[in-house]
């Protein structure tokens, strides 16, 4: 029987390049391109960040960033984990629960960001860890016959196409109008920035360079649109897919105007995108049914301090309600909090009084961002009500209109 290795001891990471080997193993050993490498670096946190060894050679890694991202209430401090990689043969041995159970305990001991989130290769990792799905994306794909827009009021635009290059002021200045809209939203400083136009050989596949689209509104920038084109032959005639890395805009005309400019795309067949579950487009399209929406889950959100988190956020109604948190993995959570909120947050202390609500910190994460209905978690058996009227109540507290979304992957 082959003896297992010494258990990785776990330390902050020096530097990128001390991932580089086991993340190059577990995302297809292929090797990435040194621009790739060279954009992690760019947003590496070698102080936050941890590696796990043995003998010198790392077996494990996680990513840890500081994010500035928008909560219902506003922006706040919120660590990001990412980069999550056990080495082949060290799998299925706790090394990856050990990281992420030091990554919460340090934030924790330390008073630094009271919530975690992560996007995932596979969404049912992060569960057991207290993360709960807390932003989804709708993938809608519109065929060329089904591109017909409803009017928009508003006015006409005007929509240049070009290099993202040519477009990085207008890029930044609309993103950094839109990025308070929807919870989820990461602010971006200029390596953050960089990394969204990054136009990478190794994620190219089939597809050509990436393009902008911008939308002006009185000579001032009023959206964009981050798109390729990937191409594909059909009877021997070209067809192209057009898939939309990103689209924001100011005001209402923009926002249509981009979307019919990727609709009218030359020789396209469909325009394919990872869009907000509300987005506007799916009100506008004369055919809705034709977009065919599938849900993605995205952002899982875990609260690191309960109650510093349910203080850090925003809520849309008043209520003054007994939560009853489970929360094995992070102890000092698991006790009743008592949650009073108003029009300038929460207030959220531990308490002796009867619960009103039971849930785990899972359930908690889910909530964080305003997308995930309390009633729908009380009606599938995960939060208990042991007052009544307490889940609407709460429900309608914790919600939050726009739906989040976060097209960052971190
Ligand atoms: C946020 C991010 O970075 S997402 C990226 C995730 N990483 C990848 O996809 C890269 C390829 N995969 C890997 O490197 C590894 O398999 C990892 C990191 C996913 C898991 O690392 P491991 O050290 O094997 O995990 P570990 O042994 O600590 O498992 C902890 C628990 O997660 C479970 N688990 C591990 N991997 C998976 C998986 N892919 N799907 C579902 N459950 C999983 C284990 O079964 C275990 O469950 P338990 O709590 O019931 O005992």
């Amino acid at each position: 029987m082959t003896e297992f290795p010494a258990a990785p001891e776990i330390s902050a990471a020096d530097s990128w390049e001390d991932l580089v080997p086991v993340v190059e193993l577990a995302y297809g050993g292929y090797g990435h391109s040194a621009e790739y490498h060279a954009s992690a670096a760019s947003i590496f946190e070698p102080k936050r960040s941890l590696v796990a060894r043995t003998g010198g050679r790392t077996r494990g890694t996680c990513a840890v960033y500081s994010l500035e991202m928008t909560l219902p209430g506003g922006p706040r401090a919120v660590a990001g984990l990412g980069y999550l990689t056990v080495a082949p043969e060290y799998r299925r041995r706790g090394v990856m629960r050990a990281m992420v159970l030091r990554v919460l305990h340090t934030l924790h001991d330390s008073g630094a960001e009271p919530v975690a989130a992560l996007n995932t290769t596979e969404a049912g990792i992060y569960g057991r860890f207290g993360f709960g799905l807390a932003s989804q994306a709708a993938k809608v794909r519109i065929p060329r016959h089904a591109r017909e827009l409803r009017a928009t009021a508003g006015g006409e635009r005007t929509v240049r196409i070009g290099g993202p290059e040519e477009h990085t002021a207008a890029i930044a200045a609309v993103h950094a109008r839109c990025v308070g809209e929807r919870p989820g939203m990461l602010r971006r400083d200029a390596a953050w920035a960089a990394r969204a136009v990054l136009d990478l050989p190794d994620h190219r596949g089939a597809s050509g360079r990436l393009l902008c689209m911008v939308a002006e509104a009185d000579g001032e920038p009023s959206g964009y649109a981050l798109y390729r084109l990937t191409s594909a032959w059909e009877d021997s005639v070209p067809r192209y897919e057009v898939s939309v890395r990103e689209l924001f805009a100011r005001d209402p005309a923009s926002g249509a105007a981009l979307w019919r400019a990727l609709l009218d795309v030359d020789l396209a067949g469909s325009v394919v995108a990872d869009r907000p579950v509300d987005d506007p487009v799916l009100a506008l399209l004369t055919d809705p049914r034709s977009a065919a929406p599938v849900l993605r889950d995205q952002l899982h959100v875990r609260l690191v301090d309960v109650d510093r988190a349910l203080e850090q956020r925003g809520y849309a109604a008043e209520i003054d309600v007994v939560l009853d948190v489970t929360d094995p993995l992070c102890p000092w959570n698991e006790r009743r909090f008592r949650l009073r909120t108003g029009p300038e947050g929460g207030e959220c202390r531990p308490t002796t009084a009867a619960a009103d609500l039971e849930l785990t910190a899972r359930e908690l994460g889910a909530l964080h961002l305003g997308g995930t209905s309390l009633v729908q978690l009380a009606r599938a058996g995960l939060v208990r009500e042991l007052r009544p009227g307490a889940v609407r109540a709460a429900a309608t507290a914790f919600r939050h209109d726009p739906a989040p979304f976060c097209p960052v992957v971190f």
